[in-house]
């Protein structure tokens, strides 16, 4: 049975975690290892461990960068700590990131929040067991959270 690594943070304001584990115990059978840590910044090392000490095959990591430049800089950080571990473990890890300023008020930062936890899970779940779902979506314009916007117009 392939094993999904979930790790997500406390500073996040919605629990993106949870959001992701019930999606993707509604659409597959895989075992399913969740770790929590304080920050974005975190993760990378979260990750890493998920994959080579419990065999994950896949891993999501989620989190919120808030709205400050510091915080801006803290997720560029996170980003590249997630690719490169990504690269070192030769293993995909599902970046999650929703800054907090990209919901106009608290309510559509939660909605937000669930929104791409549940489709990056979705994600998730083409990627390990439906990969040719995820060809025939390709060029669709797909967005988590808010709307897709479609393919370009000819
Ligand atoms: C400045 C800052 N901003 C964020 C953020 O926007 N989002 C987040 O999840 N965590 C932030 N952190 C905390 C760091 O990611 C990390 O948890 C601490 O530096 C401890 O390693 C820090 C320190």
């Amino acid at each position: 049975m392939p094993v999904i690594g979930i790790v997500d943070t406390t500073f996040a304001r919605f629990n993106m975690g949870k959001a992701a584990v019930d999606e993707i115990q509604k659409h597959a059978s895989a075992k399913i290892i969740r770790r929590t840590v304080p920050g974005i910044k975190d993760l990378p090392v979260a990750a890493k461990k998920l994959i080579e000490e419990e065999k994950c095959d896949i891993v999501m990591a989620l989190g919120m960068p808030g709205s400050k430049d510091k915080d801006r800089m803290c997720a560029h950080e996170a980003s590249t700590g997630i690719i490169r571990a990504q690269l070192m473990t030769n293993t995909h890890i599902i970046e999650v990131f929703v800054h907090e300023d990209e919901g106009k008020d608290e309510k559509e930062l939660a909605f937000l929040m669930e929104q791409r936890s549940r489709e990056h899970a979705l994600n998730v779940v083409k990627m390990l067991f439906k990969p040719e779902q995820l060809i025939k979506e390709a060029g669709t314009g797909q967005r988590q959270g808010f709307r897709d916007v479609g393919p370009a117009r000819v």
